[in-house]
């Protein structure tokens, strides 16, 4: 990057961005690199730094140690208002005194511009987020789905080269965050800048994302596609913190090209030999998903088989949700969609045979 012009390839690289708050670490060396017109998520427990690092991507905070790079150009010397970044906020942070054309006409107003021109190009923002018609309403006498759509139009009338969204559709009922997450994703794609959008929901993340990246304490846990961070946790963090996953422990028995023994307190597991391949005598951590451990029958096979004492249902729409303790004491989940009109589910404390496949339990490694 020294010298002669670097030709981007990034829209955005953060290069060990630290931030402390005294003698607190918000942020521990995050390294992320977002691709041309891609859709990052950043994803992680409350208080895990995710609104910190966005503050700093807006130029809205500042480091205590790292760089950051827009197009290959480090922002350190950039003011806010010349940043190529634009965040929108969580409560939307409109001017209620305004009706929604000068919501939107509000930061190109602030600079040089002509009038007529500025006209059209509030219309067609408008157009964009689907805004026509409620131009001169007042923010007041909008819906929340409308107020996000103000919040949208008025950042990316200022053309910028990465949005910043936190949170945006927390404030939404259910169903209209669904469909906005639709009209976020078409959105981006149809102005072809990147989004990084830190949000706490899995779903929301897993549905609009090209990558996730999942920030523990500070640090990047794993940032990767949502199938690989789905089906490939690559911590125990990880595992622990997506989707409906459950987690085994013990040592490694055998290991064998198809599968590898594993011996836990709750009987052996057999898992999938993965590229990594463990060794005998040390601790792993197996991941298998909920929906993935079934009531074993008379026709399942041995591969893995597990005792559990049923311990609760919970029904969740389509689907069950099913509580069950292991010999050592831990604790499972199951997800089935019962057949209507199955039995009535046995009570709770009753003994249970459960059961899944060795292709379903992946091995984790850890440091
Ligand atoms: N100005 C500040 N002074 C001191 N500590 C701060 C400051 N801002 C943030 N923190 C701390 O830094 C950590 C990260 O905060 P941050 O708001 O980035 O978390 P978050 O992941 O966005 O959380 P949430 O999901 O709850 O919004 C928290 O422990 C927070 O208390």
């Amino acid at each position: 990057m020294q010298g002669g012009k670097a030709v981007a390839t990034k829209d955005l690289e953060l290069i060990g961005i630290t931030r402390r708050f005294g003698e607190f670490v918000a942020l521990d060396g995050i390294d992320l690199e977002v691709g041309q017109g891609e859709f990052v998520a950043i994803m992680g427990p409350s208080g895990c730094g995710k609104t910190t690092l966005l503050r700093i991507m807006a130029g809205l905070e500042s480091t205590t140690s790292g760089r950051m790079l827009v197009k290959g150009r480090d922002l350190a010397a950039v003011p806010i208002h010349r940043r190529p970044t634009r965040l929108v906020w969580q409560d939307y942070a409109l001017f209620p005194h305004l009706n929604v054309f000068d919501n939107i006409a509000f930061g190109p107003r602030l600079g040089p511009h002509v009038p007529s021109e500025l006209r059209k190009k509030v219309l067609e923002m408008a157009d964009l987020v689907s805004l026509e018609g409620l131009l001169d309403r007042r923010i007041s006498q909008l819906s929340g789905g409308q107020k996000q759509r103000v919040a949208l139009a008025r950042a990316i009338i200022t053309e910028p080269e990465i949005l910043l969204l936190d949170e945006p559709l927390s404030a939404l009922d259910a169903h209209l965050r669904i469909r906005m997450q639709g009209e976020l994703r078409r959105l981006q794609q149809a102005l072809g800048i990147s989004f990084i959008y830190v949000t706490h929901n899995q779903n929301e993340a897993f549905s609009m994302a090209d990558r996730v990246a999942v920030l523990n304490k500070g640090r990047v846990e794993q940032v990767g596609t949502p199938e690989a961070i789905y089906h490939h946790p690559s911590s125990r963090f990880v595992a622990q913190f997506v989707g409906m996953n459950n987690l085994f422990s013990g040592k490694v028995a055998t290991v064998s090209e198809h599968y590898t023994e594993i011996a836990s307190d709750n009987g052996p597991i057999r898992a999938v030999t993965g590229s990594k391949s463990p060794r005998i005598g040390e601790t792993v951590h197996v991941v298998v998903q909920a929906d993935k451990i079934k009531r074993a029958t008379a026709h399942t096979s041995n591969e893995n088989r597990i005792n559990a004492i049923l311990r609760g249902r919970e029904f969740a729409g389509s689907h069950n949700v099913y509580l069950f303790d292991l010999p050592n004491g831990n604790e499972i989940k199951i997800v089935s969609e019962d057949e209507p009109g199955s039995p009535p589910e046995k009570l709770s404390g009753s003994p249970s045979d459960l059961y899944f496949s060795v292709r379903d339990a992946f091995i984790i490694g850890f440091q």
